[in-house]
């Protein structure tokens, strides 16, 4: 495949530090340690410009989407990418698709300038719109190549990296030189390879919001309980990193760590112990954990969204319900 120098190289901001550069060849380890005589594990090519680029800046046509869930810093994204392109590497034709993946068949697009995108990161939400579902790969390809775009850019979680690779094999099998990068995005920080997703660091400072109210809110009432629920369908990064900052929170469930209510160990047994030595407490429960738990009759079995994901049940209104059943009979037995 024919390749041009990177225009960076021009540019004095870069061009002077000679390692900005990353090598072809350079790699990152999916496993820092190893053992001495274990296989070195999976290798993932690392991140950053090449020396060598593969488009003519006017030959670019570049499109942004996202798609799925919302995020803390979608918009921040966006406009890094639309500067970057513009001012790093001479890029023009920009557009944003409107509405996520169906978009690309069923709604207009934007165009997209530094100007157009200045403020956006000062605003929540993605300014492209979002959506679940409608993943229709022909036809998203056939927009694809109908508009003459040749660089795609995705943000979005585990389906829309799933959609990117599908959209990606159907440009290759029509042999169409059209590049996707797909740009991780998980409010949850589930993804073990890269320190830190976007996001994240907003979602647990907000977090901080709801565990304080709670704490005053149970602190004012005696024997108050304060059940906070957070994000976290699988995992509970969230909730254990507001739990940590914040210090007012007794207990933190996980989708990661199974819990029981009653007996010896259970969480009723816990809640009386901290009650008894700290006349309230909080409860910090991610929207995933404890979902075993709940009946049957709770259960939404098979209730699915736009995408094909699972919908839970609402762990937060069930837990307060059964805490409130629990001490509710605990006093009415002290009473008889
Ligand atoms: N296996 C898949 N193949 C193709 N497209 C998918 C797949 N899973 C999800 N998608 C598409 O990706 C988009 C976002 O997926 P979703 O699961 O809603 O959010 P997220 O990307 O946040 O996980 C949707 O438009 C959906 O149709
Ligand atoms: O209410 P929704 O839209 O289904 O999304 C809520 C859930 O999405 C998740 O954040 C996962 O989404 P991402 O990883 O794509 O950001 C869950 O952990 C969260 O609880």
């Amino acid at each position: 495949m024919q390749t041009y120098p990177n225009p960076l190289q021009d540019n004095p901001a870069y061009s002077v530090v000679k390692q900005y550069f990353v090598d072809v060849d350079d790699t990152v380890a999916q496993k820092i340690v190893v053992h001495k005589n274990g296989d070195r594990g999976i290798h993932f090519r690392r991140a950053g410009p090449r020396q060598k680029v593969y488009f003519k800046s006017d030959e670019v046509h570049a499109c942004i989407v996202t798609c799925g869930g919302l995020c803390p810093g979608l918009n921040t994204v966006i406009r890094e990418i639309v500067c970057g392109l513009h001012y790093m590497y001479g890029v023009s034709k920009i557009i944003g698709i409107d509405g996520g993946y169906m978009g690309f068949y069923s709604k207009n697009t934007v165009t997209l300038t530094p100007k157009v995108v200045n403020d956006i990161h000062k605003r929540g939400g993605t300014v492209l719109g979002t959506s679940r579902g409608g993943h229709d790969t022909s036809k998203i390809v056939d927009s694809i190549q109908d508009r003459g775009i040749n660089q795609v850019y995705v943000i979005g979680g585990d389906g829309t990296q799933k959609g990117a690779a599908v959209i990606y094999e159907e440009v290759r099998r029509r042999g169409l030189k059209v590049s996707v990068a797909g740009i991780p995005k998980t409010i949850d920080n589930d993804i073990p390879v890269i320190d830190r997703s976007f996001g994240f660091d907003t979602a647990v400072e907000e977090a901080q919001r709801a565990i304080n109210a709670a704490h005053v809110e149970a602190e004012s009432t005696e024997n108050g309980i304060g059940v906070v629920k957070l994000m976290g369908r699988y995992s509970g990064f969230i909730a254990m990193y507001a739990t940590l900052a914040s210090r007012d929170v007794d207990c933190c469930l996980i989708p990661e760590s199974p819990f029981f209510l009653e007996g010896k160990g259970g969480l009723f047994q816990f809640i009386r112990k901290r009650l008894k030595e700290n006349g309230h407490m909080v409860i910090v429960i991610a929207e995933g954990a404890g979902q075993d738990l709940l009946t049957e009759s709770m259960q939404s079995m098979g209730q699915q969204d736009a995408s094909g994901n699972k919908q839970l049940q609402d762990v937060g209104f069930w837990i307060s319900h059964r805490i409130k059943v629990h001490t509710f009979a605990i006093r009415a037995s002290r009473n008889s």
